[in-house]
C-alpha cells in the first residue's frame, strides 16, 4: 500500500525513483533528502520511505554493513576544531558539583555505563533534530548531514570520542544543560545513590547521565553546534573539579562531539574491543547507525515494526533493557500490531521489579511514542494512563501527525483513542497470562498490585478489567492470591454478594465478631489490610452481577438473617426492651439506638450500620487539625451473652459498677469496629473495674 501511494505521489510530483547514494544509506538519510525536496506532508514521507525500503514493511531491518557511509576502514575521529578568541571560565552550580563528584567517584564498579549514557544522549539529540527537520525544516541550517553516532577510541592518545549529528547546543544551552542539574530533586538523588546498590539504574533514572563521563575522564572537551540556523560552534571544557571553560570554536559540525581524555584507571576504554562489547551490550537498539573507528557496530532493528515471530527472547530482553535502562529480564511482554481502527505497532514490557515499593519516588511513564519510526516523545504522558507508569515500551502509529503538540498529548483525541485500544489489550494480555502461569502472575500481582489498585480508584473506565486481575487474601486461604473470579466460583448457592472485612491483620479478622457469623455459615470473606483496599472494593462496586459489600453493612446483615434459625432468648421481650432502654439512658453520648442482635456472635455487643473506620482515618489525614467527633452509634446486644445477662441482673442492685461495665462493653464494640483509635481514655475506667473485682 505504501508503495502504491508513493508511486502515485512520485508520478504526480515528477520525482525520480532515484538510486542516489544518499537514499541507499538508510532511511533516516532518505528522510532528510525528502525534506530537501519537499515540505513535511505525510504523503512525502510515505513516498521516500517506500522507495528507500525495498523489503517489506514487516521486516525492514537494515543490515549493519548498510548502516553508515563511514564503514570504510579504521577511521579515527580527529580534533580539527579551533578555538576562536578568549575562553570564559564558569563554575558549576553547587548541587551539580556534589552530584558530579558522587557520580564520578562512587560508581567505580559500573563505570562502563558512561558509554550507554553518552550514546543515549547522542541518540536523543538526533531524534530531536530529525523531529525538527520533519516539522519545521526551515529552522534547521544543515539538512544534509546524515544522522549518525561516530565513536572513536585511540589507545595511543588514551582518548574516547563520541560524536553525533544531532540537535547540538548553543552556548546558553551548554551552560544550562551541562553546568546545572535540571532535576529538581537533586537532594533525593544524593540520598538514593548513597543507599541503593543498583547505582547504574539510578543514574539512568535521574537524568545525570552526562556526568558519568567524569568517572573515566580527567578532562572532558565538548564541541557543539546547535542545528538551528545561524548558530556558532563552541567548546566546553572541564576537569570536573568545580569549573568549566567555554569558548567559541570554528570548524564545528552540526551536533556534539565529546572528547574524553581517560584517567589511567580507565585506559581500557581506549581499546576498540572493550568499547565495542559495551556498545553491543547496552546500545544495540539505538535507532541510528553507530560506528566505532569507522566500523558499523549496531543493528538497527525497530523491533516493533517486525513480525513478532522473528524476534528472539534475548532480543526482547535486550530491547527492554535498552528502553528501560535497567538490567532485569521483563516478566511479560506484549507485541501488538493492528491496522483497525487505528494503525498501531507496539511492544510493551512489564518489568520484573519496580522501585516505588522501596519508597523511591514515583516512576516516570516508560512508553515512547513514534510515528513511522520517528520519535515524537520519549516517556510520553497520556499514551498509557498514569497508573500504568510501570509499563515500558514503544508505540508507533502512522496516524499521529509528527507535529502533534507534545505538551498536551493526553488531551489529544487520537492519543486517547490509541490509549484505549492499548490499555484494553495490555489488560487482556495480563488476564491471559494469569491463566497460563498462576504462580508467576500471583507473584507479579504481589509486587505490582498497588498500581492496579490505583487504576481502580483513578480510572473508572477500566475498573471491570482491572478487578479481574486483582488478588486478595481471603478467609479461604492465607495466600494473597484469590481472584474475584475464584471467590465467585466458591460462593454458596444462596449467596449473591462478595463480602469483605477491613482489619489490621488476619488474626484480628478471624476473631472479629463481624466475621464470626460468616465463618459459621461457611461463607468466604475477603480480608483487606490497607486503608486503600476499602476504597478499591468500594470503587469496584460490582463484580459482574455480584455486589461487593462490607461484612459490617446492612446488606450483609440481611444476608445473615436469611435462612437463619430463630434464636431463643433467655429474657422475655419486655425484659429486653427494658434493658435496651436502660442502655440508651445510661450512655446517651455514645449510643443512639440499642437493639437485640440477630447475628450469631460470641461478643456481648456490636456496632452496626456505622461510618467506615477507613473513611474516618482518611478524613483525619486530609484535615489533621480538625477534631473528628465520633457520632452516636447503633449498638446491637447479644441478649444471651453472660455479661449482658449479668448486667441486666445487677443494673438495679449495683448501678455504679453496671454503668462502668456497660460503658466498657460499648467501648469494646467501638474498638472492634475500628472506631476508637486512642484507647487511653478507657484506662481510668478499667482501673476502677479492676479495683472492684479485687475488692469482692
Ligand atoms: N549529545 C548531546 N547533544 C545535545 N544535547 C545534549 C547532549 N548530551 C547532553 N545534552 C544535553 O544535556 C542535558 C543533560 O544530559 P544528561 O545526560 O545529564 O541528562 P538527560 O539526558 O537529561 O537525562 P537522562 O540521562 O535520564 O536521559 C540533556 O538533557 C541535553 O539537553
Amino acid at each position: 500500500m505504501f508503495l502504491q501511494r508513493s508511486v502515485r505521489f512520485l508520478a504526480k510530483n515528477g520525482l525520480k525513483s532515484t538510486s542516489s547514494p544518499m537514499l541507499m544509506n538508510g532511511r533516516s538519510l532518505s528522510l532528510n533528502k525528502s525534506l530537501l525536496l519537499n515540505n513535511n506532508s505525510k504523503k512525502e514521507i510515505y513516498s521516500i520511505r517506500s522507495f528507500s525500503t525495498t523489503k517489506q514493511e514487516e521486516n525492514d531491518e537494515i543490515p549493519p554493513e548498510q548502516n553508515t557511509t563511514l564503514d570504510k576502514g579504521d577511521e579515527k575521529i580527529l580534533e580539527t576544531e579551533k578555538v576562536v578568541g578568549l575562553s570564559e571560565k564558569l563554575t558549576f552550580q553547587t548541587e551539580t558539583q556534589k552530584i558530579l563528584h558522587i557520580v564520578a567517584e562512587s560508581l567505580y564498579t559500573e563505570k562502563e555505563v558512561f558509554i550507554r549514557e553518552l550514546i543515549s544522549n547522542a541518540s536523543d539529540a538526533i531524534e530531536k533534530v530529525r523531529h525538527l527537520q520533519l516539522t519545521d525544516a526551515s529552522k534547521v541550517e544543515d539538512n544534509v548531514t546524515p544522522f549518525e553516532i561516530k565513536i572513536s577510541c585511540d589507545e595511543d592518545k588514551k582518548t574516547l570520542i563520541i560524536q553525533d549529528t544531532g540537535i547540538g547546543m548553543t552556548k546558553e544551552e551548554m551552560i544550562k544543560n551541562l553546568g546545572n542539574i535540571g532535576y529538581s530533586g537533586s537532594g533525593e538523588f544524593l540520598k538514593q545513590i548513597g543507599e541503593n546498590p543498583d547505582k547504574a539504574s539510578i543514574i539512568g533514572q535521574f537524568g545525570v547521565g552526562f556526568y558519568s563521563c567524569f568517572m573515566v575522564g580527567h578532562t572532558i572537551k565538548i564541541y557543539s553546534k546547535s542545528a538551528t540556523s545561524g548558530s556558532k560552534g563552541y567548546l566546553w571544557e572541564s576537569d570536573g573539579a568545580g569549573s568549566y571553560n567555554i569558548s567559541e570554536a570554528s570548524g564545528v559540525g552540526r551536533g556534539t562531539k565529546i572528547i574524553i581524555h581517560l584517567k589511567p584507571n580507565a585506559y581500557e576504554y581506549s581499546k576498540k574491543a572493550t568499547v565495542e562489547a559495551i556498545i553491543k551490550k547496552y546500545s544495540n537498539f539505538v535507532g541510528f547507525p553507530i560506528t566505532l573507528n569507522g566500523h558499523a557496530v549496531n543493528t538497527i532493528r525497530p523491533l516493533w515494526t517486525l513480525n513478532k515471530n522473528s524476534i528472539t527472547p534475548q532480543e526482547h530482553t535486550q530491547f527492554y533493557q535498552y528502553l528501560s535502562k535497567s538490567y532485569d529480564t521483563p516478566s511479560y511482554h506484549l507485541h501488538f500490531s493492528t491496522d483497525t481502527p487505528l494503525s498501531i505497532r507496539s511492544i510493551f514490557y512489564i518489568p520484573s521489579q519496580h522501585m516505588e515499593k522501596y519508597g523511591m519516588g514515583r516512576m516516570e511513564p516508560g512508553v515512547s511514542l513514534f510515528s513511522r519510526k520517528v520519535l515524537i516523545q520519549q516517556k510520553a504522558q497520556g499514551i498509557l494512563p498514569e497508573w500504568m507508569r510501570f509499563v515500558r515500551g514503544v508505540v508507533d502509529s502512522e496516524d499521529i501527525p509528527l507535529n502533534v503538540s507534545r505538551e498536551h498529548l493526553q488531551d489529544n483525541g487520537l492519543i486517547q483513542r490509541i490509549s484505549s485500544v492499548l490499555v484494553k489489550r495490555i489488560l487482556k494480555h495480563l488476564h491471559d497470562e494469569s491463566k497460563k502461569d498462576v504462580a508467576k502472575f500471583n507473584n507479579f500481582m504481589n509486587d505490582f498490585g498497588p498500581f492496579f489498585k490505583e487504576g481502580i480508584i483513578s480510572d473508572f473506565k477500566w475498573k471491570d478489567e482491572i478487578s479481574k486481575l486483582l488478588r486478595f487474601e481471603t478467609s479461604h486461604s492465607s495466600d494473597t492470591s484469590t481472584s474475584l473470579e475464584e471467590y465467585v466460583s466458591r460462593m454458596k448457592p444462596n449467596q449473591n454478594q462478595i463480602y469483605y472485612i477491613t482489619v489490621p491483620n488476619r488474626s484480628i479478622g478471624l476473631k472479629s465478631p463481624y466475621y464470626e457469623p460468616f465463618q459459621m455459615k461457611g461463607v468466604e470473606v475477603l480480608f483487606l489490610y490497607n486503608s486503600i483496599d476499602e476504597f478499591v472494593v468500594t470503587n469496584i462496586g460490582h463484580f459482574g452481577d455480584k455486589k461487593v459489600v462490607s461484612v459490617e453493612s446492612k446488606e450483609a446483615e440481611e444476608f445473615l438473617l436469611e435462612n437463619q434459625e430463630k434464636r431463643t432468648d433467655a429474657l422475655s421481650q419486655q425484659e429486653i426492651d427494658s434493658f435496651l432502654g436502660w442502655v440508651t439512658e445510661t450512655t446517651p453520648e455514645k449510643v443512639s439506638f440499642a437493639k437485640s442482635t440477630t447475628r450469631s456472635i460470641s461478643s456481648p455487643a456490636i456496632i452496626v450500620d456505622h461510618e467506615s473506620a477507613t473513611m474516618r482515618r482518611m478524613m483525619k489525614m486530609i484535615e489533621p487539625n480538625k477534631q473528628q467527633e465520633l457520632p452516636r452509634q447503633q449498638v446491637e446486644f447479644n441478649m444471651n451473652h453472660p455479661i449482658v445477662l449479668k448486667l441486666n441482673q445487677q443494673r438495679t442492685t449495683n448501678p455504679e459498677i453496671s454503668k462502668l461495665v456497660l460503658e466498657q462493653v460499648v467501648d469494646n464494640a467501638l474498638v472492634t469496629a475500628g472506631l476508637i483509635e486512642d484507647t487511653r481514655e478507657m484506662i481510668p475506667r478499667l482501673n476502677q473495674l479492676l479495683e472492684s473485682v479485687l475488692n469482692k
